[in-house]
């Protein structure tokens, strides 16, 4: 396979010139009825993808396809479906499609089916869930679990919360609502004690879970925890499982109820439809939730293969990002939800995006000469209109915006006011949004223009439930994967977290050697 630069393939120099001359790409005339009409593309999950609002069009289009085609995008992605080493960082495959079914060829590591071994720890899980919520499963006192909590960071925490406040009311909805869940996941230890509290530590199952099994915030909260479940007079083994990887130190103990294994091809911000996010999901709102959510994913995944960007929403959705950071120069791009379950997915997404594309060097580790992963922010709508929309609607930064909206309510528990239900209201804002962005507004008091030519696209479905969260969630994963191949990147490891652990370390065990680091130290009390 051949892995070039961005800026060594023959679209690039292409692409620049279609950007225009001195002033920015103007997408007002663009839009009207037939191109929100024709701008469209169907999604799995029952999503469709619109970019009718994005500042791009035929000519930019073509050399986009030009540009995946001459990366071989598709080819790429063959080859991480079929267990080639795509995280040369690390030496390792990269997994995580495979959770959710096999596209590519069967994948032994070390004379085993990784495929199958991920499909057994799914089952192994489901099972225990079942027990769990049928009451098969009890406490150390005897009593039935009614709060599962993880415990675990980073990508251990961001999608499976993410995921659950996604789920839990169309779960309600749904009946299938068991077990109300939580998460632990800050050293700080108001954290942690907030959680506990919160909690009836007797019908309490805590998911331990950390994939390396020596991160050490969630070892810390681990202790916390059974300390808290000795002080009730509880069995912590009892009251606790693992999901880590084999390798981990936390696997293969006794001291766990039982424990869920991933292994080092699943990267912690992917690992969402691993065990990771599966144990807790499976608990609190049933294996068949966790089951759709994969189903989703799946055909997400399986429409990803396809060649041609019109046919092929994520990778459509990640070279006009590329054109957005490269061509257009935006330095960021915004997430905005219009819907509130969906209030903590721009966090888990600004990790999966910036934890897999901040980087400076391609994946040989040489640097690169152009702009690679942008910022990512976000909050749900209508919320976020009444804080940063000020300065994505007339600030100095053109910001790409990714909005996302359904049809439906999870609960349809609704109040008609003015002449319209609150849904209606949610979807008026979204459209209304769009449209602002996009054709601004001209006044001759500048304070009150509005320049437009902000650009956004729109991911839209009938309602948020388990398979269109499944969509949702790989489409976003396949979008970073394509965009970090365009950029020749290594999107699977994070050596940038590193350093801020090692000068931890040698804060907490008094031997800094910088005197910077001590200095600090003491204003905060440590020395
Ligand atoms: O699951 P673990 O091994 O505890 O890691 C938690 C998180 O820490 C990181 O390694 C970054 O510090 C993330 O990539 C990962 O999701």
């Amino acid at each position: 396979m051949d892995y070039k630069n961005l800026d060594e393939t023959g679209a690039y120099a292409k692409l620049l010139s279609r950007v225009p001359a001195g002033k920015p790409y103007d997408i007002a005339p663009l839009l009207d009825e037939r191109r929100v009409a024709s701008c469209l593309l169907p999604m799995a999950g029952g999503l469709s993808y619109s970019w009718a609002a994005k500042a791009v069009n035929t000519p930019e289009l073509e050399l986009l396809q030009a540009l995946s085609d001459e990366q071989d995008l598709i080819g790429k992605y063959r080859l991480l479906l079929d267990g080639e080493i795509m995280n040369p960082g690390e030496g390792r495959k990269v997994l995580h499609h495979l959770l959710r079914g096999q596209l590519g060829k069967p994948v032994i590591y070390e004379g085993k089916d990784l495929g199958e071994f991920y499909a057994r720890e799914l089952e192994r899980f489901s099972v225990f869930a079942d027990l769990v919520r049928n009451g098969k499963i009890l406490g150390s006192t005897g009593k039935s679990f009614e709060y599962a909590v993880q415990i675990g960071i980073g990508g251990s925490d961001l999608g499976p919360r993410a995921l659950y406040l996604a789920l839990e009311n169309w779960a309600v909805a749904a009946g299938r609502k068991k077990l109300s869940a939580r998460f632990i996941s800050n050293v700080d230890p108001d954290d942690g004690a907030q959680v506990a509290a919160s909690v009836d530590l007797e019908r309490t199952l805590f998911i331990l879970v950390s994939k390396s099994g020596t991160t050490q915030e969630t070892l810390a909260n681990e202790l916390f925890i059974k300390g808290k479940l000795k002080k009730a007079g509880l069995d912590p083994s009892k009251h606790m499982v693992a999901v880590t990887s084999e390798t981990s130190p936390l696997a293969h103990n006794p001291d766990y109820l039982d424990s869920f294994y991933i292994d080092d091809f699943i990267g912690g911000r992917y690992s969402s439809t691993s065990a990771v996010g599966g144990v807790i999901l499976s608990l609190a709102l049933g294996r068949e939730t966790f089951a759709e959510l994969l189903e989703g994913a799946h055909e997400t995944d399986k429409s990803a293969l396809e060649n041609d960007i019109m046919k092929n929403p994520a990778l459509l959705d990640a070279l006009i990002g590329v054109w957005e950071r490269n061509f257009l120069g935006f330095p960021s791009t915004a997430v905005l939800p219009y819907s509130q379950a969906l209030s903590r997915f721009p966090a888990h997404l600004q990790q999966l995006d910036m934890e897999s594309n901040g980087k400076r060097v391609n994946r040989r580790g040489e640097a690169l000469d152009y702009a690679t992963g942008p910022v990512v922010f976000g909050e749900p709508g209508t919320n976020g209109q009444h804080s940063f929309y000020q300065l994505l609607h007339q600030g100095t930064d053109i910001v790409p915006l990714q909005f996302i909206g359904f049809l439906e309510s999870q609960l349809g528990d609704d109040v008609e006011v003015d002449g319209s239900v609150s849904q209606t209201k949610l979807k008026a804002n979204l459209a209304a949004q769009i449209v602002a962005f996009a054709k601004g507004k001209a006044d001759p008091n500048g304070n009150k223009s509005f320049p437009g030519g902000r650009p956004s696209s729109l991911i839209c479905g009938k309602k948020l439930d388990p398979r269109a969260l499944g969509a949702l969630l790989a489409h976003f994963e396949n979008k970073v994967m394509f965009q970090g191949f365009v950029w020749n990147l290594n999107s699977f490891d994070q050596e940038g977290v590193q350093l801020g652990k090692v000068l931890t370390k040698q804060v907490l065990s008094g031997q800094s050697g910088d005197s910077a680091l001590d200095a600090y130290s003491k204003l905060l009390g440590i020395l």
